[in-house]
Protein backbone atom coordinates (compact mmCIF):
# COMPACT_ATOMS: atom_id res chain seq x y z
CA UNK A 1 0.00 0.00 0.00
CA UNK A 2 2.92 2.24 0.72
CA UNK A 3 3.86 1.82 -2.97
CA UNK A 4 6.90 -0.26 -2.02
CA UNK A 5 7.67 -3.75 -3.19
CA UNK A 6 7.26 -6.15 -0.26
CA UNK A 7 10.93 -7.07 -0.56
CA UNK A 8 11.89 -3.47 0.29
CA UNK A 9 10.31 -3.60 3.74
CA UNK A 10 12.83 -3.74 6.59
CA UNK A 11 10.91 -6.65 8.11
CA UNK A 12 11.10 -8.60 4.83
CA UNK A 13 14.89 -8.11 4.72
CA UNK A 14 15.15 -9.17 8.33
CA UNK A 15 13.10 -12.30 7.65
CA UNK A 16 15.33 -13.12 4.68
CA UNK A 17 18.34 -12.84 6.98
CA UNK A 18 16.71 -15.11 9.55
CA UNK A 19 15.84 -17.66 6.90
CA UNK A 20 19.40 -17.61 5.53
CA UNK A 21 21.11 -17.98 8.88
CA UNK A 22 18.67 -19.84 11.14
CA UNK A 23 16.87 -22.18 8.82
CA UNK A 24 18.86 -25.22 9.88
CA UNK A 25 17.76 -24.64 13.48
CA UNK A 26 14.09 -24.68 12.59
CA UNK A 27 13.48 -28.35 13.21
CA UNK A 28 10.05 -29.21 14.54
CA UNK A 29 11.25 -32.17 16.57
CA UNK A 30 13.71 -29.92 18.42
CA UNK A 31 11.34 -26.97 18.71
CA UNK A 32 8.73 -29.18 20.39
CA UNK A 33 11.32 -30.84 22.62
CA UNK A 34 12.68 -27.46 23.73
CA UNK A 35 9.33 -25.98 24.63
CA UNK A 36 6.57 -28.00 26.33
CA UNK A 37 4.31 -24.97 25.95
CA UNK A 38 4.62 -24.86 22.16
CA UNK A 39 1.08 -26.05 21.48
CA UNK A 40 -0.52 -23.53 23.84
CA UNK A 41 1.68 -20.75 22.47
CA UNK A 42 0.90 -21.51 18.85
CA UNK A 43 -2.77 -22.46 18.89
CA UNK A 44 -5.87 -20.33 19.20
CA UNK A 45 -9.51 -21.03 19.75
CA UNK A 46 -11.90 -18.90 17.76
CA UNK A 47 -15.37 -18.19 19.10
CA UNK A 48 -17.71 -15.98 17.14
CA UNK A 49 -18.37 -12.67 18.88
CA UNK A 50 -22.03 -13.19 17.99
CA UNK A 51 -22.60 -16.87 18.72
CA UNK A 52 -20.61 -19.08 21.12
CA UNK A 53 -21.63 -22.20 19.20
CA UNK A 54 -19.49 -21.06 16.25
CA UNK A 55 -16.06 -22.09 17.36
CA UNK A 56 -12.93 -23.83 16.12
CA UNK A 57 -9.36 -24.46 17.12
CA UNK A 58 -6.46 -23.41 14.90
CA UNK A 59 -3.26 -25.24 15.80
CA UNK A 60 -0.29 -23.68 14.03
CA UNK A 61 2.38 -25.12 16.30
CA UNK A 62 3.63 -27.50 13.56
CA UNK A 63 5.08 -24.61 11.59
CA UNK A 64 8.74 -23.80 11.09
CA UNK A 65 8.58 -20.72 13.28
CA UNK A 66 9.68 -19.39 16.63
CA UNK A 67 8.12 -16.57 18.61
CA UNK A 68 10.63 -13.99 17.27
CA UNK A 69 10.00 -15.14 13.67
CA UNK A 70 6.26 -14.77 14.14
CA UNK A 71 6.84 -11.32 15.56
CA UNK A 72 8.82 -10.35 12.47
CA UNK A 73 6.16 -11.81 10.18
CA UNK A 74 3.56 -9.68 11.96
CA UNK A 75 5.84 -6.66 11.59
CA UNK A 76 5.66 -7.26 7.85
CA UNK A 77 1.88 -6.96 8.11
CA UNK A 78 2.31 -3.70 10.01
CA UNK A 79 4.81 -2.33 7.54
CA UNK A 80 2.52 -3.16 4.64
CA UNK A 81 -0.24 -1.24 6.43
CA UNK A 82 -2.62 -4.16 6.19
CA UNK A 83 -4.82 -2.80 8.97
CA UNK A 84 -5.25 0.50 7.13
CA UNK A 85 -6.20 -1.24 3.88
CA UNK A 86 -8.52 -3.59 5.77
CA UNK A 87 -10.32 -0.60 7.27
CA UNK A 88 -10.55 0.98 3.83
CA UNK A 89 -12.18 -2.20 2.52
CA UNK A 90 -14.72 -2.20 5.34
CA UNK A 91 -15.40 1.51 4.77
CA UNK A 92 -16.16 0.95 1.08
CA UNK A 93 -13.13 2.74 -0.35
CA UNK A 94 -12.30 1.75 -3.90
CA UNK A 95 -9.39 -0.55 -3.10
CA UNK A 96 -9.91 -2.43 -6.38
CA UNK A 97 -7.99 0.34 -8.11
CA UNK A 98 -7.72 -1.06 -11.63
CA UNK A 99 -11.53 -1.27 -11.86
CA UNK A 100 -12.18 1.67 -9.52
CA UNK A 101 -14.49 -0.42 -7.35
CA UNK A 102 -15.17 -1.00 -3.70
CA UNK A 103 -14.68 -4.54 -2.38
CA UNK A 104 -17.65 -5.19 -0.17
CA UNK A 105 -18.52 -8.84 0.21
CA UNK A 106 -18.49 -8.01 3.93
CA UNK A 107 -21.51 -5.73 3.29
CA UNK A 108 -23.52 -8.74 2.09
CA UNK A 109 -23.33 -10.31 5.57
CA UNK A 110 -23.17 -7.18 7.67
CA UNK A 111 -26.29 -7.23 9.88
CA UNK A 112 -25.89 -3.49 10.47
CA UNK A 113 -22.61 -3.56 12.40
CA UNK A 114 -20.29 -1.82 9.94
CA UNK A 115 -21.34 1.56 8.60
CA UNK A 116 -20.67 1.43 4.89
CA UNK A 117 -21.37 4.21 2.41
CA UNK A 118 -21.60 2.83 -1.12
CA UNK A 119 -24.36 2.78 -3.71
CA UNK A 120 -26.29 -0.47 -3.46
CA UNK A 121 -25.35 -1.35 0.11
CA UNK A 122 -28.73 -0.13 1.38
CA UNK A 123 -30.42 -2.53 -1.09
CA UNK A 124 -28.81 -5.68 0.38
CA UNK A 125 -31.64 -6.34 2.85
CA UNK A 126 -34.24 -6.02 0.09
CA UNK A 127 -32.46 -8.64 -2.04
CA UNK A 128 -32.17 -10.96 0.97
CA UNK A 129 -35.91 -10.55 1.53
CA UNK A 130 -36.48 -11.40 -2.15
CA UNK A 131 -34.29 -14.52 -1.78
CA UNK A 132 -36.27 -15.53 1.32
CA UNK A 133 -39.65 -14.99 -0.30
CA UNK A 134 -38.74 -16.87 -3.46
CA UNK A 135 -36.88 -19.75 -1.81
CA UNK A 136 -39.73 -20.22 0.70
CA UNK A 137 -42.26 -20.30 -2.16
CA UNK A 138 -40.32 -22.89 -4.16
CA UNK A 139 -39.56 -25.08 -1.15
CA UNK A 140 -43.12 -24.99 0.17
CA UNK A 141 -44.57 -25.79 -3.24
CA UNK A 142 -46.43 -22.46 -3.49
CA UNK A 143 -44.38 -21.62 -6.58
CA UNK A 144 -45.53 -23.95 -9.34
CA UNK A 145 -44.34 -24.78 -12.83
CA UNK A 146 -46.30 -24.13 -16.01
CA UNK A 147 -48.47 -27.24 -15.65
CA UNK A 148 -49.24 -26.58 -11.98
CA UNK A 149 -46.69 -29.05 -10.61
CA UNK A 150 -44.21 -28.19 -7.88
CA UNK A 151 -40.51 -27.69 -8.57
CA UNK A 152 -38.34 -30.72 -7.73
CA UNK A 153 -35.11 -29.79 -9.55
CA UNK A 154 -33.03 -26.65 -9.74
CA UNK A 155 -30.27 -26.10 -12.29
CA UNK A 156 -27.78 -23.33 -11.55
CA UNK A 157 -26.13 -22.23 -14.78
CA UNK A 158 -23.01 -20.18 -14.08
CA UNK A 159 -19.22 -20.47 -14.09
CA UNK A 160 -16.29 -19.44 -11.87
CA UNK A 161 -17.59 -17.52 -8.89
CA UNK A 162 -21.15 -17.93 -10.15
CA UNK A 163 -20.78 -21.69 -9.80
CA UNK A 164 -18.01 -22.76 -7.42
CA UNK A 165 -19.34 -21.11 -4.25
CA UNK A 166 -22.89 -22.48 -4.62
CA UNK A 167 -21.50 -25.93 -5.55
CA UNK A 168 -19.10 -26.04 -2.63
CA UNK A 169 -21.63 -24.81 -0.06
CA UNK A 170 -24.54 -26.98 -1.20
CA UNK A 171 -22.23 -30.00 -1.03
CA UNK A 172 -20.85 -28.95 2.36
CA UNK A 173 -24.30 -28.40 3.85
CA UNK A 174 -26.06 -31.41 2.36
CA UNK A 175 -27.25 -32.55 5.80
CA UNK A 176 -29.38 -29.39 5.87
CA UNK A 177 -30.76 -29.80 2.36
CA UNK A 178 -34.30 -30.52 1.25
CA UNK A 179 -33.77 -34.01 -0.05
CA UNK A 180 -36.66 -33.90 -2.52
CA UNK A 181 -35.27 -30.83 -4.27
CA UNK A 182 -32.34 -31.88 -6.43
CA UNK A 183 -29.71 -29.28 -7.31
CA UNK A 184 -27.56 -29.48 -10.44
CA UNK A 185 -24.81 -27.10 -11.47
CA UNK A 186 -23.89 -26.56 -15.10
CA UNK A 187 -20.77 -24.55 -15.81
CA UNK A 188 -18.71 -25.96 -18.67
CA UNK A 189 -19.33 -24.79 -22.25
CA UNK A 190 -18.82 -28.43 -23.26
CA UNK A 191 -22.32 -29.40 -24.40
CA UNK A 192 -21.91 -32.63 -22.49
CA UNK A 193 -22.43 -30.80 -19.22
CA UNK A 194 -25.84 -29.34 -20.04
CA UNK A 195 -26.92 -32.35 -22.11
CA UNK A 196 -26.22 -34.85 -19.33
CA UNK A 197 -27.92 -32.58 -16.79
CA UNK A 198 -31.05 -32.05 -18.88
CA UNK A 199 -31.42 -35.82 -19.19
CA UNK A 200 -32.13 -35.79 -15.45
CA UNK A 201 -34.71 -32.98 -15.57
CA UNK A 202 -38.44 -32.76 -16.15
CA UNK A 203 -39.28 -29.46 -17.90
CA UNK A 204 -42.52 -29.19 -15.92
CA UNK A 205 -40.69 -29.35 -12.58
CA UNK A 206 -37.32 -27.68 -13.23
CA UNK A 207 -36.22 -24.19 -12.25
CA UNK A 208 -33.22 -22.71 -14.09
CA UNK A 209 -31.12 -20.14 -12.26
CA UNK A 210 -28.97 -18.16 -14.65
CA UNK A 211 -26.12 -16.88 -12.49
CA UNK A 212 -23.83 -14.35 -14.07
CA UNK A 213 -22.59 -11.09 -12.62
CA UNK A 214 -21.97 -9.63 -16.07
CA UNK A 215 -24.56 -11.68 -17.98
CA UNK A 216 -22.11 -11.67 -20.88
CA UNK A 217 -20.08 -14.76 -20.02
CA UNK A 218 -20.02 -16.94 -23.15
CA UNK A 219 -20.30 -20.27 -21.34
CA UNK A 220 -23.22 -19.20 -19.17
CA UNK A 221 -25.23 -17.43 -21.86
CA UNK A 222 -24.75 -20.31 -24.34
CA UNK A 223 -25.80 -22.88 -21.72
CA UNK A 224 -28.76 -20.72 -20.69
CA UNK A 225 -29.92 -20.41 -24.30
CA UNK A 226 -29.69 -24.18 -24.78
CA UNK A 227 -31.65 -24.73 -21.56
CA UNK A 228 -34.31 -22.29 -22.73
CA UNK A 229 -34.61 -24.08 -26.13
CA UNK A 230 -34.92 -27.43 -24.33
CA UNK A 231 -37.59 -26.01 -22.03
CA UNK A 232 -39.56 -24.36 -24.85
CA UNK A 233 -39.50 -27.57 -26.88
CA UNK A 234 -41.77 -28.95 -24.13
CA UNK A 235 -43.56 -25.86 -22.83
CA UNK A 236 -44.12 -24.29 -26.30
CA UNK A 237 -45.25 -20.92 -24.96
CA UNK A 238 -42.59 -18.28 -24.13
CA UNK A 239 -44.86 -16.94 -21.38
CA UNK A 240 -43.99 -20.05 -19.35
CA UNK A 241 -40.32 -19.01 -19.15
CA UNK A 242 -41.24 -16.69 -16.26
CA UNK A 243 -42.08 -19.62 -13.98
CA UNK A 244 -38.95 -21.60 -14.81
CA UNK A 245 -36.11 -19.09 -15.32
CA UNK A 246 -34.66 -16.58 -12.89
CA UNK A 247 -31.47 -14.53 -13.20
CA UNK A 248 -28.82 -13.48 -10.68
CA UNK A 249 -26.95 -10.54 -12.09
CA UNK A 250 -25.84 -6.93 -11.98
CA UNK A 251 -26.89 -6.43 -15.62
CA UNK A 252 -30.64 -5.76 -15.83
CA UNK A 253 -30.52 -4.82 -19.52
CA UNK A 254 -29.00 -8.11 -20.68
CA UNK A 255 -31.22 -10.14 -18.34
CA UNK A 256 -34.40 -8.63 -19.78
CA UNK A 257 -33.02 -8.96 -23.33
CA UNK A 258 -32.60 -12.69 -22.62
CA UNK A 259 -36.31 -12.86 -21.82
CA UNK A 260 -36.26 -12.92 -18.02
CA UNK A 261 -38.50 -10.30 -16.46
CA UNK A 262 -36.97 -7.86 -13.97
CA UNK A 263 -39.27 -9.29 -11.28
CA UNK A 264 -37.49 -12.63 -11.71
CA UNK A 265 -34.07 -11.07 -11.35
CA UNK A 266 -32.06 -11.03 -8.14
CA UNK A 267 -29.80 -8.03 -8.13
CA UNK A 268 -26.26 -7.54 -6.89
CA UNK A 269 -23.63 -4.88 -7.42
CA UNK A 270 -20.24 -4.30 -9.03
CA UNK A 271 -18.56 -4.22 -5.60
CA UNK A 272 -19.23 -7.96 -5.24
CA UNK A 273 -16.33 -9.84 -6.83
CA UNK A 274 -17.31 -13.04 -8.63
CA UNK A 275 -15.20 -15.23 -6.35
CA UNK A 276 -16.65 -13.50 -3.27
CA UNK A 277 -20.27 -13.65 -4.43
CA UNK A 278 -21.82 -16.71 -2.78
CA UNK A 279 -23.10 -14.35 -0.06
CA UNK A 280 -25.05 -12.34 -2.62
CA UNK A 281 -27.95 -13.25 -4.93
CA UNK A 282 -25.50 -15.80 -6.39
CA UNK A 283 -26.32 -17.80 -3.25
CA UNK A 284 -29.95 -18.31 -4.33
CA UNK A 285 -29.33 -21.99 -5.13
CA UNK A 286 -27.90 -22.36 -1.60
CA UNK A 287 -31.00 -20.77 -0.02
CA UNK A 288 -33.23 -22.98 -2.16
CA UNK A 289 -31.33 -26.09 -1.15
CA UNK A 290 -30.81 -25.54 2.59
CA UNK A 291 -33.58 -23.01 3.30
CA UNK A 292 -33.29 -19.29 3.93
CA UNK A 293 -32.70 -19.61 7.70
CA UNK A 294 -29.66 -21.77 7.11
CA UNK A 295 -28.44 -19.43 4.38
CA UNK A 296 -28.70 -16.57 6.86
CA UNK A 297 -26.80 -18.63 9.45
CA UNK A 298 -24.02 -19.05 6.86
CA UNK A 299 -23.90 -15.25 6.41
CA UNK A 300 -23.91 -14.68 10.17
CA UNK A 301 -21.05 -17.13 10.65
CA UNK A 302 -19.02 -15.17 8.11
CA UNK A 303 -19.98 -11.89 9.74
CA UNK A 304 -18.59 -13.07 13.07
CA UNK A 305 -15.27 -13.76 11.35
CA UNK A 306 -15.42 -10.32 9.69
CA UNK A 307 -15.71 -8.72 13.12
CA UNK A 308 -12.81 -10.80 14.40
CA UNK A 309 -10.67 -9.84 11.39
CA UNK A 310 -11.60 -6.18 11.78
CA UNK A 311 -10.92 -5.90 15.51
CA UNK A 312 -8.59 -8.62 16.81
CA UNK A 313 -4.97 -7.60 17.43
CA UNK A 314 -2.60 -9.01 14.82
CA UNK A 315 -1.16 -11.53 17.27
CA UNK A 316 -4.64 -12.99 17.82
CA UNK A 317 -6.02 -12.44 14.33
CA UNK A 318 -6.52 -15.83 12.69
CA UNK A 319 -6.69 -14.74 9.03
CA UNK A 320 -3.52 -12.69 9.63
CA UNK A 321 -1.73 -15.65 11.24
CA UNK A 322 -2.63 -17.98 8.38
CA UNK A 323 -1.54 -15.32 5.89
CA UNK A 324 1.91 -14.73 7.38
CA UNK A 325 2.61 -18.43 7.75
CA UNK A 326 1.77 -18.81 4.05
CA UNK A 327 4.11 -15.94 3.19
CA UNK A 328 6.92 -17.50 5.25
CA UNK A 329 6.83 -20.66 3.09
CA UNK A 330 5.90 -19.04 -0.20
CA UNK A 331 8.47 -16.28 -0.16
CA UNK A 332 11.31 -17.56 1.98
CA UNK A 333 11.17 -21.36 1.82
CA UNK A 334 10.27 -21.29 -1.89
CA UNK A 335 7.15 -23.43 -1.49
CA UNK A 336 5.24 -23.40 -4.75
CA UNK A 337 1.93 -24.74 -3.52
CA UNK A 338 -0.41 -24.87 -0.58
CA UNK A 339 -2.73 -27.80 0.09
CA UNK A 340 -6.18 -27.66 1.67
CA UNK A 341 -6.99 -31.09 3.06
CA UNK A 342 -10.43 -31.37 4.63
CA UNK A 343 -11.13 -34.58 6.51
CA UNK A 344 -14.81 -34.25 5.78
CA UNK A 345 -16.45 -35.67 2.68
CA UNK A 346 -18.95 -32.81 2.74
CA UNK A 347 -16.02 -30.43 2.16
CA UNK A 348 -14.84 -32.26 -0.94
CA UNK A 349 -15.19 -29.10 -3.04
CA UNK A 350 -13.47 -26.80 -0.53
CA UNK A 351 -10.11 -26.82 -2.31
CA UNK A 352 -11.73 -26.38 -5.74
CA UNK A 353 -13.56 -23.35 -4.42
CA UNK A 354 -10.46 -21.74 -2.96
CA UNK A 355 -8.49 -22.54 -6.08
CA UNK A 356 -10.40 -19.70 -7.72
CA UNK A 357 -10.60 -17.72 -4.48
CA UNK A 358 -6.84 -17.72 -4.00
CA UNK A 359 -5.39 -18.09 -7.49
CA UNK A 360 -7.66 -15.62 -9.28
CA UNK A 361 -7.12 -13.15 -6.43
CA UNK A 362 -3.38 -13.40 -5.90
CA UNK A 363 -2.06 -14.84 -9.16
CA UNK A 364 -0.56 -11.49 -10.13
CA UNK A 365 2.97 -10.36 -10.97
CA UNK A 366 2.70 -6.59 -10.92
CA UNK A 367 1.90 -4.42 -7.93
CA UNK A 368 -0.98 -1.97 -7.78
CA UNK A 369 1.28 0.75 -9.15
CA UNK A 370 2.52 -1.42 -12.02
CA UNK A 371 5.94 -2.54 -10.73
CA UNK A 372 7.04 -6.10 -11.49
CA UNK A 373 7.37 -8.02 -8.23
CA UNK A 374 10.72 -9.65 -7.46
CA UNK A 375 9.20 -12.27 -5.16
CA UNK A 376 6.57 -14.96 -5.32
CA UNK A 377 2.90 -14.02 -4.99
CA UNK A 378 -0.06 -16.41 -4.77
CA UNK A 379 0.66 -20.11 -4.27
CA UNK A 380 -0.79 -22.90 -6.36
CA UNK A 381 -3.77 -23.91 -4.27
CA UNK A 382 -4.91 -27.49 -4.41
CA UNK A 383 -6.21 -30.35 -2.34
CA UNK A 384 -8.74 -33.12 -1.89
CA UNK A 385 -10.81 -34.66 0.85
CA UNK A 386 -9.00 -37.01 3.23
CA UNK A 387 -8.44 -39.93 3.30
CA UNK A 388 -8.64 -40.23 -0.49
CA UNK A 389 -5.60 -38.00 -0.90
CA UNK A 390 -3.56 -40.31 1.32
CA UNK A 391 -3.93 -43.07 -1.26
CA UNK A 392 -3.02 -40.74 -4.07
CA UNK A 393 -0.66 -37.78 -3.66
CA UNK A 394 0.45 -37.94 -0.01
CA UNK A 395 3.49 -40.03 -1.00
CA UNK A 396 4.97 -36.89 -2.55
CA UNK A 397 3.85 -34.71 0.35
CA UNK A 398 5.71 -37.00 2.80
CA UNK A 399 8.80 -38.04 0.88
CA UNK A 400 8.97 -35.94 -2.28
CA UNK A 401 11.52 -33.19 -2.90
CA UNK A 402 9.04 -30.34 -2.50
CA UNK A 403 7.86 -28.58 0.60
CA UNK A 404 4.06 -28.50 0.65
CA UNK A 405 2.53 -26.54 3.51
CA UNK A 406 -0.92 -27.95 4.20
CA UNK A 407 -4.02 -27.16 6.21
CA UNK A 408 -5.77 -30.15 7.74
CA UNK A 409 -9.43 -29.39 8.46
CA UNK A 410 -11.90 -31.63 10.31
CA UNK A 411 -15.11 -31.71 12.34
CA UNK A 412 -14.89 -33.39 15.76
CA UNK A 413 -18.32 -34.93 15.22
CA UNK A 414 -20.09 -36.13 12.12
CA UNK A 415 -23.56 -35.78 10.64
CA UNK A 416 -23.37 -39.49 9.84
CA UNK A 417 -22.35 -41.33 13.02
CA UNK A 418 -22.91 -44.74 11.48
CA UNK A 419 -21.64 -47.80 13.31
CA UNK A 420 -21.37 -45.75 16.52
CA UNK A 421 -19.12 -43.24 14.76
CA UNK A 422 -16.59 -45.94 13.89
CA UNK A 423 -15.98 -44.37 10.48
CA UNK A 424 -15.51 -40.99 12.01
CA UNK A 425 -13.00 -42.20 14.58
CA UNK A 426 -10.97 -43.85 11.82
CA UNK A 427 -11.21 -40.68 9.72
CA UNK A 428 -10.03 -38.53 12.62
CA UNK A 429 -7.23 -40.89 13.54
CA UNK A 430 -5.89 -40.20 10.06
CA UNK A 431 -6.51 -36.47 10.44
CA UNK A 432 -4.37 -36.48 13.61
CA UNK A 433 -1.74 -38.88 12.26
CA UNK A 434 -0.86 -37.18 8.98
CA UNK A 435 0.35 -33.83 10.38
CA UNK A 436 2.24 -35.76 13.08
CA UNK A 437 3.98 -37.92 10.46
CA UNK A 438 4.75 -34.88 8.31
CA UNK A 439 6.22 -32.94 11.20
CA UNK A 440 8.23 -35.62 12.96
CA UNK A 441 8.91 -38.21 10.28
CA UNK A 442 10.86 -41.39 10.92
CA UNK A 443 14.63 -41.46 11.35
CA UNK A 444 17.10 -43.87 9.75
CA UNK A 445 17.75 -45.30 13.20
CA UNK A 446 14.07 -46.01 13.74
CA UNK A 447 13.85 -47.65 10.32
CA UNK A 448 16.87 -49.87 11.04
CA UNK A 449 15.29 -51.08 14.25
CA UNK A 450 12.13 -51.86 12.36
CA UNK A 451 13.60 -53.68 9.33
CA UNK A 452 16.40 -55.55 11.12
CA UNK A 453 20.07 -55.92 10.24
CA UNK A 454 19.54 -57.95 7.05
CA UNK A 455 17.83 -55.13 5.18
CA UNK A 456 19.63 -53.44 2.29
CA UNK A 457 20.81 -49.85 2.60
CA UNK A 458 18.51 -48.91 -0.26
CA UNK A 459 15.49 -50.26 1.58
CA UNK A 460 16.46 -48.43 4.75
CA UNK A 461 16.85 -45.10 2.92
CA UNK A 462 13.56 -45.51 1.10
CA UNK A 463 11.71 -45.93 4.39
CA UNK A 464 13.08 -42.78 6.04
CA UNK A 465 10.67 -39.87 6.51
CA UNK A 466 12.70 -36.67 6.84
CA UNK A 467 9.78 -34.93 8.54
CA UNK A 468 9.91 -31.22 9.34
CA UNK A 469 7.06 -30.63 6.91
CA UNK A 470 4.78 -27.87 8.14
CA UNK A 471 1.02 -27.86 8.56
CA UNK A 472 -1.89 -26.14 10.25
CA UNK A 473 -4.75 -28.05 11.82
CA UNK A 474 -8.26 -26.70 12.15
CA UNK A 475 -10.87 -28.63 14.13
CA UNK A 476 -14.44 -27.62 14.96
CA UNK A 477 -17.38 -29.34 16.71
CA UNK A 478 -19.61 -29.98 13.67
CA UNK A 479 -19.90 -28.62 10.13
CA UNK A 480 -22.88 -26.28 10.49
CA UNK A 481 -23.91 -23.40 8.20
CA UNK A 482 -22.49 -20.80 10.59
CA UNK A 483 -19.21 -22.66 11.11
CA UNK A 484 -18.81 -23.02 7.36
CA UNK A 485 -19.47 -19.29 6.95
CA UNK A 486 -16.72 -18.53 9.47
CA UNK A 487 -14.25 -20.88 7.77
CA UNK A 488 -14.86 -19.41 4.31
CA UNK A 489 -14.44 -15.87 5.64
CA UNK A 490 -11.25 -16.96 7.44
CA UNK A 491 -9.68 -17.96 4.13
CA UNK A 492 -11.09 -14.94 2.25
CA UNK A 493 -9.38 -12.61 4.69
CA UNK A 494 -6.18 -14.65 4.64
CA UNK A 495 -6.05 -14.07 0.87
CA UNK A 496 -6.72 -10.37 1.45
CA UNK A 497 -3.84 -9.99 3.91
CA UNK A 498 -1.39 -11.76 1.60
CA UNK A 499 -2.44 -9.60 -1.36
CA UNK A 500 -1.85 -6.40 0.62
CA UNK A 501 1.59 -7.56 1.78
CA UNK A 502 2.55 -8.42 -1.80
CA UNK A 503 1.22 -5.03 -2.95
CA UNK A 504 -1.04 -6.53 -5.61
CA UNK A 505 -4.69 -5.98 -6.47
CA UNK A 506 -6.46 -9.14 -5.25
CA UNK A 507 -9.77 -8.04 -6.74
CA UNK A 508 -9.35 -7.91 -10.50
CA UNK A 509 -8.74 -10.81 -12.89
CA UNK A 510 -7.13 -9.38 -16.02
CA UNK A 511 -5.34 -12.69 -16.62
CA UNK A 512 -8.49 -14.41 -17.82
CA UNK A 513 -9.08 -11.95 -20.68
CA UNK A 514 -6.48 -12.77 -23.36
CA UNK A 515 -7.56 -16.37 -23.84
CA UNK A 516 -11.19 -15.26 -24.16
CA UNK A 517 -10.32 -12.76 -26.90
CA UNK A 518 -8.24 -15.29 -28.86
CA UNK A 519 -11.00 -17.92 -28.59
CA UNK A 520 -13.49 -15.46 -30.03
CA UNK A 521 -11.24 -14.82 -33.05
CA UNK A 522 -10.60 -18.55 -33.51
CA UNK A 523 -14.32 -19.42 -33.29
CA UNK A 524 -14.90 -17.32 -36.41
CA UNK A 525 -12.18 -19.26 -38.27
CA UNK A 526 -13.15 -22.83 -37.45
CA UNK A 527 -15.28 -23.61 -40.50
CA UNK A 528 -12.75 -23.54 -43.35
CA UNK A 529 -8.98 -24.14 -43.51
CA UNK A 530 -8.57 -20.99 -45.60
CA UNK A 531 -10.08 -18.90 -42.83
CA UNK A 532 -7.36 -19.89 -40.34
CA UNK A 533 -5.09 -16.84 -40.27
CA UNK A 534 -2.82 -14.94 -37.94
CA UNK A 535 -1.61 -17.81 -35.76
CA UNK A 536 1.69 -19.53 -35.08
CA UNK A 537 2.32 -22.82 -36.89
CA UNK A 538 1.41 -24.91 -33.85
CA UNK A 539 -2.02 -23.33 -33.35
CA UNK A 540 -2.67 -23.39 -37.13
CA UNK A 541 -1.67 -27.07 -37.29
CA UNK A 542 -3.97 -27.98 -34.42
CA UNK A 543 -6.94 -26.18 -35.97
CA UNK A 544 -6.28 -27.82 -39.36
CA UNK A 545 -6.24 -31.26 -37.70
CA UNK A 546 -9.59 -30.50 -36.06
CA UNK A 547 -11.00 -29.39 -39.41
CA UNK A 548 -10.29 -32.83 -40.93
CA UNK A 549 -12.80 -34.36 -38.48
CA UNK A 550 -15.12 -31.44 -37.91
CA UNK A 551 -18.88 -32.16 -37.96
CA UNK A 552 -21.87 -29.80 -37.73
O1 LIG B 1 -20.54 -14.14 -13.17
P1 LIG B 1 -19.91 -13.94 -14.50
O2 LIG B 1 -19.91 -12.50 -14.90
O3 LIG B 1 -20.58 -14.80 -15.53
O4 LIG B 1 -18.40 -14.33 -14.41
C1 LIG B 1 -18.01 -15.63 -14.10
C2 LIG B 1 -16.56 -15.73 -13.73
O5 LIG B 1 -15.75 -15.27 -14.79
C3 LIG B 1 -14.63 -14.54 -14.29
O6 LIG B 1 -14.85 -13.19 -14.54
C4 LIG B 1 -13.35 -14.93 -14.94
O7 LIG B 1 -13.09 -16.27 -14.81
C5 LIG B 1 -14.66 -14.81 -12.79
O8 LIG B 1 -14.04 -13.85 -12.03
C6 LIG B 1 -16.12 -14.91 -12.54
O9 LIG B 1 -16.38 -15.52 -11.32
Amino acid sequence: MSGKLASEYASWKKLQGIYDTERSKLVLKDLFAQDPERFSKFSKEYTSPDDPSVTFLLDYSKNLITEPILKDLLNLVREAEVETVRDKMFAGEHINTSEDRAVLHVALRNFDDFKIQEAGVSEVDGVLAHIKEFSDAVRSGAHKGYTGKTINTIVNIGIGGSDLGPVMVTEALKPYSKRDLTAHFVSNIDGTHIAETLRLCDPERTLFIIASKTFTTQETITNAESARSWFLAAAKDKAHVAKHFVALSTNTKSVTAFGIAEANMFQFWDWVGGRYSLWSAIGLSIALTIGYENFEALLKGAHGMDKHFKTAPLEENLPVLLAVLGIWYNDFYGAQTHALLPYDQYLHKFADYFQQGDMESNGKSVTKDGSRVNYQTGPILWGAAGTNGQHSFYQLVHQGTKIIPADFIAPATTHNPIENSKHHRILLSNYFAQPEALAFGKTEEEVRKEVGSGASEALVKSKVFEGNRPSNSIIFPLLTPSTLGALIALYEHKIFVQGVVWGINSFDQMGVELGKVLAKAILAQLEKPDDVKGHDSSTTGLIHYYQKYRKE
